[in-house]
């Protein structure tokens, strides 16, 4: 347990039953799971565990309350969003401090998270005064076109265990803001940071059964009824491609709504001409944010041959003065992964690229001791059939491989079957363009390592998924058109 002073009192105010239909209440059977600290592997406290009875009444509630609450208006709608963004504010050290106790990352990347998260808020209580439609004359001038936009309606919203309050926010704000309900599954090991945010929003005044919440150890389970009836109209997901490709063939069957933001493997191409001091501090956040365990990682990195060694050397010593922890303990940098499997993943991928001839810089393995920890890992010398410039790592760790021309770098980049994000450093403005065009990934980082943010289409191409999320595209996923045609 965490001897940060506030964790005992954060954990017992923090809720732990499920949310649904406005009222706080034990899962069926009082059935509950654990929630561990990944920092000690030991056990926080107990939540309630959804069975798939508690899941059917999640979304009885979130279609009972659909047709009130698509009649709010829009500034009401509004105004418990900006309350929402007021509050987590205001709530910030101990959201943050509950996040870092049930997911690892240290203090300030939870705050960080909280304040980003925060900002889909703000950004869609703005958002939902801006719904409009549009009236014309027909070409032929004999009737009317008339274009509205109205809520998609119920939405059942499955989300991660690595960002659990950011990937939350940027579902639920857009649909309050378009007029719809919601069901919520958060991840198994996350599920604090989700209720703390339902019970947020209740005291935002968000009505009854608009949002409901419920944690569970049984996901595909939960789920799967939920997608197969016609009384849902939305997916939206976060999550590995693979948990994606199955969900978007369940809700084939309905023909739903699906926004999917799935895996990345992001490139992060150093050019000769680039201010390689910086292309360095945009490389330790593009690689060491949330541990490595961000489908925006910079996954594998792609240095000019003349410049490689250099940026791997002052790579290297950032990463070796790096210090492990507790996220909850003052001066950690670096927390624990979030499980034994998420760990056993990262071994195994660094193994594989040390077996083909990779050097370990720094790092290279797990730290023995309580809790999932592994060692901040630079490797060079990595050869082009190492899984780990194929594979999502999700781990504090840095592959490098070298390139010669510009055509070679694209094609290196281009070379996976992901398209999320890609991070581009050059000091040539039409190098910079000519590359961005000829990058396949949905968002690129030009000459910075964080693209996040609530205003900005957030997506991927190819196998990282279908649809945005933020931006005013955020909003649009949540809104279906409707065509009225008008005889004069
Ligand atoms: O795993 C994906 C998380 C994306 C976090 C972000 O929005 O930057």
């Amino acid at each position: 347990m965490s001897t940060h002073p506030d964790a005992r009192r954060v954990l017992d105010d923090a809720p732990t039953q499920l949310y649904v239909g406005g009222s706080w209440r034990d899962a069926d059977g009082g059935a509950t799971m654990p929630v561990e600290d990944p920092a000690t592997g030991e056990e926080l406290c107990r939540v309630a565990d959804a069975s798939v009875a508690d899941g059917r009444a999640a979304l009885d509630a979130a279609v009972a309350a659909q047709a009130d609450w698509r009649g709010v208006p829009p500034q009401e709608r509004s105004e418990i969003l900006h309350r929402a963004f007021v509050l987590m504010q205001e709530r910030s050290d101990d959201l943050a401090l509950l996040m870092t106790l049930e997911m690892g990352k240290s203090l300030a990347e939870s705050k960080g998270e909280i304040a980003y998260a925060a900002e889909f808020f703000r950004w869609f209580s703005g958002e939902a005064l801006r719904i409009d439609g549009y009236f014309k004359q027909a070409a032929n001038g004999q009737s009317r076109v008339l274009v509205m936009k109205q809520p998609v309606g119920p939405c059942l919203f499955i989300t991660p265990w690595n960002f659990p309050a950011a990937m939350g926010t940027r579902k639920i704000g857009p649909a309050i803001a378009a007029g719809c309900t919601m069901v919520v599954k958060p991840a198994e090991q996350t599920p604090l940071s989700m209720l703390a945010l339902a019970r947020l929003l209740e005291d935002a005044g968000l009505p009854a059964g608009v949002l409901n919440v419920v944690p569970t150890s049984s996901s595909a389970d939960l789920a799967a009824p939920l997608i197969s009836d016609p009384r849902l109209r939305k997916l939206s997901f976060t999550g590995s491609t693979e948990v994606g490709r199955t969900l978007i063939s369940q809700a084939s069957e309905q023909v739903l709504k699906v926004s999917m933001e799935l895996g990345g493997n992001a490139p992060f191409v150093v050019f000769e001409d680039a201010d390689l001091d910086a292309a360095v501090d945009q490389a330790m956040v593009a690689k060491m944010r949330n541990m490595g365990e961000a489908c925006t990682s910079a996954n594998r990195f792609h240095v000019q041959d003349t410049v490689a060694e250099e940026f791997a050397a002052k790579l290297a010593d950032r990463m070796r003065a790096l210090t492990l922890g507790h996220g909850a303990d003052e001066g950690t940098d670096i927390g624990p992964l979030i499980d034994a499997d998420q760990r056993g993943k990262v071994t195994e991928l660094v193994d594989d690229a040390v077996a083909k001839g990779a050097t370990a810089v720094v790092g290279g393995g797990v730290r023995e001791g309580a809790g999932y920890f592994f060692e901040p890992t630079v490797l060079t010398g990595v050869t082009a059939d190492a899984r780990l410039l194929k594979e999502e790592i999700f781990g504090p760790v840095a592959p490098i491989a070298t390139f010669h021309d510009e055509a070679e770098a694209i094609a290196a980049a281009n070379d996976t079957e992901f398209g999320l994000v890609s991070y581009l450093f050059t000091r040539d403005l039409s190098r910079a363009l000519r590359v961005s065009e000829a990058l396949e990934t949905g968002m690129i980082g030009l000459n910075q390592g964080l693209v996040s943010n609530a205003g900005a289409p957030f997506g991927g191409v190819k196998q990282s998924g279908l649809g945005r999320e933020g931006g005013n595209e955020g909003l649009a996923e949540y809104l279906e058109t409707k065509y009225v045609a008008v005889k004069l």
